[in-house]
């Protein structure tokens, strides 16, 4: 895709897994056996939890009607004995701050998986986005391990698994983790103790790696898993499982470790996009080789325009390996509002100082921080930039015709703020030469508490912008809006759009950031 795109954050969120434009969500689960969230105890795992918390919520789909699938509806199902344990509502508050005005939370939980899984050393799963949030629980449809082989089978078949499609999804699944006995005394015994709190015992015993080892420890007599040979034969739910085809599928995955990860691949892809027959998911989610990473364009006090953030490059070739970014010539060169270019409208950007990592390639930030002349403004940029200054420099242009960038709409940062009343107000500049301003308003995105659901609900909101006066420019004249913050959690990314339409268009500067500067 091009940027700018509604899937710019998570495509952020995808490639950058630690340092500077750090995603986030990767530090929840690295290393694989890691428990982030405070209060959890040893023996808890995110990554596994993360991975059952998709399945149980894509187990509502139904083939038939085409309703239900990963919609994060499990945040209305946490009660149920078959979610037993924190792990659904704590991952769900994890992936609370992840979720935006363009990130559902169900695409995060797809995310979430998709990041997990490939630290633990498993296969890469394409990503899709596009998921829409449920509003209510779905049905109770969710596998138990007391039930017999018979159910377990129509229950996968109602989710569009066969037989082997169903022993492939527990082995996948079963790969990482384990049972809990706090949570599942049926089925785990003897297990606590003081540095197990919990009684995990695990699926296999490496169930800190994604690895085909649930499958060779079951063929070759050694499993330890406690829905296989546990104490009590009715919870043995993989065992009868496992067992379905004669043990053809598990044979298959305990002799190659290459198939058993593309198996997974593909059948977990599969159910991170089993969805509602309503929602279209978005074409695969790759990293952009180039990107702006907040960039913004404001107005300085002097009444020059400032354009500031950062540029990301991303590579997956053995040269994007070895790079080091401070020896990477990276210039961005711009044209003027009509289009026109210039030679002296370019910038060197400048290497960050903290490096970045991606679970996917190399992956560098180069910072931006350069004056335009509002008389002439900016219209689109394209980088020039080289792993190395000795090599010859790549030419990126978004796809043909540059990066778009606004100067119409400006939101000033530096004025914005927080009123002693619960309100925020932001200061806007809109250009003044260019026709009647017809409209001008902020769309602030905030939470709002969802009953019965531990996930909030994001909502915009729509506040006209009051002229004000004028700017530091006599080209710019100065707006404001003030409106409601919204319940302070700690979910959810807040942001906000400026918008105005003049002589029939309309201008958006996109995404700016909640404002926490006092009034
Ligand atoms: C008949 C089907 C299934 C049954 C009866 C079943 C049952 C269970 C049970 C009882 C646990 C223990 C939970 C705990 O103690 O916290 C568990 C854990 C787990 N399940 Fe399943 N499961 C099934 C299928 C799947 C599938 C298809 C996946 C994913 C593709 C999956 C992923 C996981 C994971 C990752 C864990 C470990 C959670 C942790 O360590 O916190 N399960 N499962």
């Amino acid at each position: 895709y091009v940027w700018p795109s509604p899937y710019d954050f998570l495509e952020d969120a995808y490639t950058v897994s630690s340092g500077f434009g750090d995603g986030g969500i990767v530090d929840g689960v690295n290393p694989c056996s890691f428990a982030p969230i405070g209060g959890r105890l040893p023996g808890r795992q995110a990554a596994a939890e993360w991975l059952r918390v998709a399945y149980h919520d894509s187990a509502t789909y139904n083939i038939e009607t085409g309703l239900g699938g990963l919609d994060a509806s499990i945040g209305f199902e946490t009660d149920r004995p078959q979610n037993v344990g924190r792990s659904m509502n704590d991952s769900l508050v994890f992936f609370g701050a992840f979720q935006s005005k363009t990130s559902s939370m169900a695409d995060v939980i797809a995310l979430s998986v998709i990041l997990a899984i490939k630290n633990c050393g498993g296969p890469s799963i394409p990503f899709r986005a596009g998921r829409i949030d449920a509003e209510s629980a779905g049905p109770a449809t969710v596998p138990e391990p007391q039930q017999d082989l018979a159910s377990h089978t129509s229950a996968f078949a109602l989710q569009g698994f066969n037989v082997t499609e169903m022993i492939g999804l527990v082995a996948c699944g079963h790969t990482i983790g384990g049972v809990h006995q706090v949570d599942f005394p049926l089925s785990v015994e003897n297990a606590i103790t003081p540095s197990n709190p919990d009684g995990v015992v695990h699926f296999d015993d490496t169930f800190d790696s994604f690895d085909n080892r649930i499958a060779t420890q079951w063929i070759d007599g050694t499993s330890v898993d406690p829905l296989a040979v546990g104490f009590n034969a009715t919870t043995n739910s993989d065992a009868r499982i496992f067992a379905a085809d004669g043990n053809q599928t598990m044979e298959a995955f305990a002799q190659d470790p290459d198939f058993f990860s593309t198996q997974c691949g593909s059948l977990l892809e599969r159910m991170l996009n089993t969805v509602p027959k309503s929602v279209q998911l978005s074409e695969i989610i790759n990293p952009l080789p180039v990107k702006p990473f907040q960039l913004f364009l404001s107005l300085a006090t002097n009444g020059s325009l400032v354009l500031s953030g950062n540029i990301r490059i991303f590579d997956t070739s053995p040269a994007a390996a070895a790079a080091s970014a401070a020896n990477m010539p990276v210039t961005l060169s711009w044209k003027d509002r009509n289009g026109k270019p210039n030679a002296t409208y370019s910038t060197s950007a400048v290497a960050v100082s903290e490096t970045s990592g991606s679970l996917w390639g190399s992956v560098y930030f180069f910072e931006v921080n350069v004056a335009i002349d509002p008389n002439f403004g900016i219209s689109s940029f394209v980088v020039d930039w080289a792993f190395d200054s000795q090599l010859p420099l790549t030419h990126s242009d978004n796809g043909g015709s540059g990066f778009p960038f606004q100067d119409v709409v400006l939101n000033l940062p530096d004025k914005s703020c927080r009123n002693p009343d619960q309100t925020t107000t932001v200061f806007a500049v809109i250009r003044n030469n260019m026709g009647l301003v017809t409209d001008a308003y902020v769309d602030y995105t905030s939470n709002v508490n969802q009953q019965g659901s531990i996930s909030v609900k994001q909502v915009t909101t729509r506040t006209p912008l009051v002229h004000v006066g004028n700017s530091s420019s006599v080209l710019y004249d100065t707006y404001s809006a003030t409106f409601a913050n919204g319940p302070q959690t700690d979910e959810g990314r807040i942001t906000f759009d400026v918008v105005a339409s003049i002589s029939g268009q309309t201008y958006i500067s996109l995404n700016n950031p909640e404002v926490f500067a006092f009034c």
